[in-house]
């Protein structure tokens, strides 16, 4: 695995084209987030049109934090058409487990092997068929209780697993990594969780998928120790941290990331 500051570098030189079908909370954070790291995001989500989209981007986010009757079909498509053409995909299972729907939601899209799968404690476990203390789109658990959850979840469907909260958990099932950065702020501001699942796909395009993963969480947790250092509260921290995405440097994330092998 290379230094995170090479993915970055890799990640900006191709400003990947990335289709995002996501929930009606989070369209403008996302967009305004992975345009600011230097990605081109696209919300298509249309059934008649996601799968067709989804040959011309480079990479494929999946999110079901407002799903409806419809989306189920779009976003299989997409995700087939993208898994067909070799692409990356990222599924980020908001709430899952909270509902029927969205258990039925997520049993369609796992075995169309999302090449990562990034959400919180309680949606990871939720995943994974254990019952924890997620409340709606919100972790309730720790990070530390979702990693037999992540590890079984990797292997079954050959997926990387993400799992966000103060110290970051990723694994392939095999190798397993730790990332220390992050603010306690972060999760006071919606969607930056669903916003970061972009970033990873972003990263994600032509990159091995745990480096790329690993890379993207340093990345994103580094802007928002920045953005912490400066900020009055929630509102302002959402714009330093678009600026603190947008200005820092390769150079800068190799000397901030804080992450170990576990
Ligand atoms: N207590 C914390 N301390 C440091 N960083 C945190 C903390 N909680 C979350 N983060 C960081 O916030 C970012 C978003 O992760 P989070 O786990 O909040 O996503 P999420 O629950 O899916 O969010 P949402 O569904 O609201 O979009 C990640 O970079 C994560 O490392
Ligand atoms: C608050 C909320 N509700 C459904 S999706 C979403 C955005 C954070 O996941
Ligand atoms: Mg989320």
């Amino acid at each position: 695995m290379e230094k995170p500051g090479h993915y970055l570098t890799a990640m900006r030189a191709a400003a990947p084209l990335v289709q995002n079908i996501t929930n009606y909370v989070s369209m403008n954070v996302m967009a305004n987030v992975m345009l600011a790291a230097g990605a081109s995001p696209a919300m298509a989500h249309a059934r008649e049109e996601a799968a067709e989209f989804a040959e011309i981007a480079q990479a494929l986010t999946i999110n079901i934090g407002t799903p409806d009757s419809d989306c189920g079909d779009a976003m299989a498509a997409a995700a087939q058409a993208t898994g067909r053409l070799g692409k990356p995909w990222v599924f980020d299972p908001v709430a899952a487990g909270a509902t029927r729907f969205r258990v039925t939601l997520a049993d369609k899209l796992l075995p169309l092997k999302p090449t990562i799968i990034r959400g919180n404690a309680s949606e990871i476990m939720a995943l994974a068929g254990q019952s924890g203390a997620g409340r709606g789109a919100d972790a309730g658990d720790p990070v530390a209780a979702a990693q037999d959850a992540a590890r079984a979840l990797a292997t079954q469907y050959g997926s990387v697993v993400a799992v966000t909260g103060p110290v970051d958990f990723v694994t392939d099932g095999t190798q397993s990594y730790g990332i220390a950065n992050g603010e306690a702020i972060m999760p006071k501001v919606t969607a930056l969780g669903c916003a970061l699942t972009g970033v990873v796909a972003a990263f994600a395009v032509d990159q091995p998928p745990l480096a790329a993963t690993v890379a993207a969480l340093a990345y994103y947790g580094t802007a928002g120790e920045i953005a912490a250092e400066v900020c009055q509260g929630p509102g302002s921290f959402q714009m330093h941290f678009l600026d603190a995405l947008y200005n820092l440097t390769p150079e800068q994330l190799d000397s901030t990331a804080k992450i170990t092998a576990i």
